[in-house]
């Protein structure tokens, strides 16, 4: 019987880059949501350790021994067999965190399937920054350190409307952390009594920022132009997540978030698009 793990999304609506470490990682201080939208994890008993890559993205990425999947898989030092079919519909290297997502769902499908206990945090931080929050999702998280430090987010009002835009360029996350100039931005501006509605979040929201949006918009200025379609669009706020190039623009209903994106289709056929609701 094949393990089914759904690898959602990860979306930054605020990432403040707070600090540098002596090793060069940036303390980051950042709202993570999942999106309705991903990739997909099927494992089942097998031999060997294989993976095969469908999907829509599935050209963005070969299934060699770097595949974050493998080298989640390794993390047991099992010298078990799987057969693991990624269901790819991410791009590759857009800031949604789509490998970090895989790498998540494979550790937890594996447990699963091999009987064994999920890996710990510290296990997931080794495979990359985002993994021990896509670890602990699909609920809102505070995500401080370099991604280790997670708290749950409560109170997060919805059902929250996004669209999800990539233009289709990748982004290299290093690249951009280097080319920020400031590293010691203020955090997250504290949450006294909940935000109660949408335009409560909304309004705390535009008081915080995403650090690397400017970096990446000089690297790559498309980003700029994105931002713009969503905001003429008439969303609520439009940002980058992560390190780019994906934005995300929070709309008023799934109606509004359907609309918009049917025309940004149209205008950008492109472009890789998807309307969503925020698991909250
Ligand atoms: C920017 C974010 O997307 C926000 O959620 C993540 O912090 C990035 O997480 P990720 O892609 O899993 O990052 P990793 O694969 O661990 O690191 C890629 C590179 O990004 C930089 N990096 C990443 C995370 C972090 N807190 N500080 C960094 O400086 C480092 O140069 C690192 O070599
Ligand atoms: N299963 C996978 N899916 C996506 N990328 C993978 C995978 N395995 C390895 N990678 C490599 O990981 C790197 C980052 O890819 P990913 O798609 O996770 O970036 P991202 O969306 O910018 O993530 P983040 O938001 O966490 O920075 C790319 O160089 C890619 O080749």
């Amino acid at each position: 019987m094949a393990i089914e793990v759904f690898a959602p999304a990860k979306v930054n609506l605020a990432l403040h880059v707070t600090g540098q470490r002596a090793d060069g990682y940036h303390l980051l201080d950042s709202l993570v949501v999942f999106a309705g939208v991903g990739d997909e994890i099927r494992a089942s008993q097998d031999d060997t350790l294989r993976l095969h890559i469908v999907g829509s993205e599935a050209a963005g990425l070969t299934a060699g021994d770097d595949n974050l999947v493998f080298r989640a898989a390794r993390v047991f030092a099992s010298d078990r067999g799987a057969a693991i079919t990624l269901i790819k519909d991410l791009p590759v290297s857009s800031g949604i965190g789509g490998g970090s997502a895989d790498a998540a769902a494979t550790l937890k499908a594996l447990a699963q399937l091999w009987g064994e206990t999920v890996p710990t945090r510290e296990a997931a931080l080794a495979l990359g920054a985002d993994v021990p929050v896509c670890l602990n999702g699909p609920s809102p998280q505070r995500m401080r350190g370099i991604g280790e430090q997670l708290d749950p987010f409560v109170g997060l009002p919805g059902p929250l409307a996004m669209v999800l835009v990539n233009p289709r360029v990748a982004v290299s996350t290093p690249e951009v952390f280097k080319a920020l100039s400031r590293k010691d931005n203020p955090p997250l501006e504290e949450v006294r009594d909940g935000f109660g509605t949408i335009p409560g979040l909304i309004a705390w929201l535009k008081r915080q920022r995403n650090d690397l949006e400017a970096p990446a918009i000089a690297k790559v200025p498309v980003i700029g132009e994105v931002l713009r379609y969503l905001t003429r669009e008439g969303c609520l706020l439009a940002r980058m997540s992560g390190s780019g190039a994906t934005c995300f623009g929070i709309f008023d209903g799934q109606d509004a978030a359907r609309d918009a994106a049917r025309r940004l289709r149209e205008a950008h056929p492109g472009w890789w698009i998807r309307e969503t609701v925020v698991i909250t």
